[in-house]
């Protein structure tokens, strides 16, 4: 990563801690992903060599800037989906090559061809994920990648998924304890 595209991130991190700590409504807020748990997922990317990545829950573009500097790296790309287009989301991706989506991210996943994703983010409302299900195994390809954040943060609201995950013998996962917890499953 270059550098001006590094302090571009560590800018917008800062902004985005900022406005969120003025702002009561959680639904509101940016919540933008640890710039320690972007370190790991991209390196993952990397590591995978991940060439389809797609992540659910966009906000403002700020996790999905860190992996599309990643999938430069692998010739790959990003799609980021979100329910709703968030004020400079366009602005933040400009230019990187990034598809974004405006969708509930169970419908798209829905609709996605299976094996088709090598990298799969979800970092939208956690509660969602258990009825998601089998869309976000379905997709991942063989030797795929499933990264869900918050898993430590808020473990009673993504106890559901890591339940369907830790039972399905295609996912070998571990969680991370970085950031507010990355969980990371490989499939088979
Ligand atoms: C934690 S924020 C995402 C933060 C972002 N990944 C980042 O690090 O910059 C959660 C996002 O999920 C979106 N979201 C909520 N429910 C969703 C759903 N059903 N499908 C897709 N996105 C959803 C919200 O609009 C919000 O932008």
């Amino acid at each position: 990563m270059d550098e001006e595209f590094r302090r571009r991130l560590a800018g917008l991190f800062e902004r985005g801690a900022a406005q969120d700590a003025a702002e009561p409504d959680r639904l509101r807020r940016l919540r933008n992903l640890e710039p320690a748990t972007a370190e790991l997922l991209t390196l993952v990317l990397r590591i995978a060599g991940a060439r389809e990545v797609v992540e659910i829950g966009t906000s403002n573009g700020y996790s999905a800037m860190w992996l599309a500097d990643a999938a430069r790296d692998t010739g790959g790309r990003v799609t980021t989906v979100d329910v709703a287009e968030w004020p400079g989301v366009a602005e933040n991706l400009a230019g990187l090559g990034v598809t974004r989506v405006i969708e509930d991210g169970g419908a798209y996943l829905a609709r996605r061809e299976s094996a088709s994703v090598d990298l799969l983010f979800l970092d939208a409302e956690r509660t969602r994920y258990a009825g998601w299900w089998p869309h976000p195994a379905r997709v991942l390809r063989p030797g795929g990648v499933l990264a869900i954040d918050n898993v430590l943060s808020h473990p009673a609201e993504v106890a559901d998924v890591l339940a369907l995950i830790a039972v399905d013998s295609a996912f070998v996962a571990a969680t991370v304890p970085v950031g507010k917890g990355l969980h990371l499953g490989w499939r088979r």
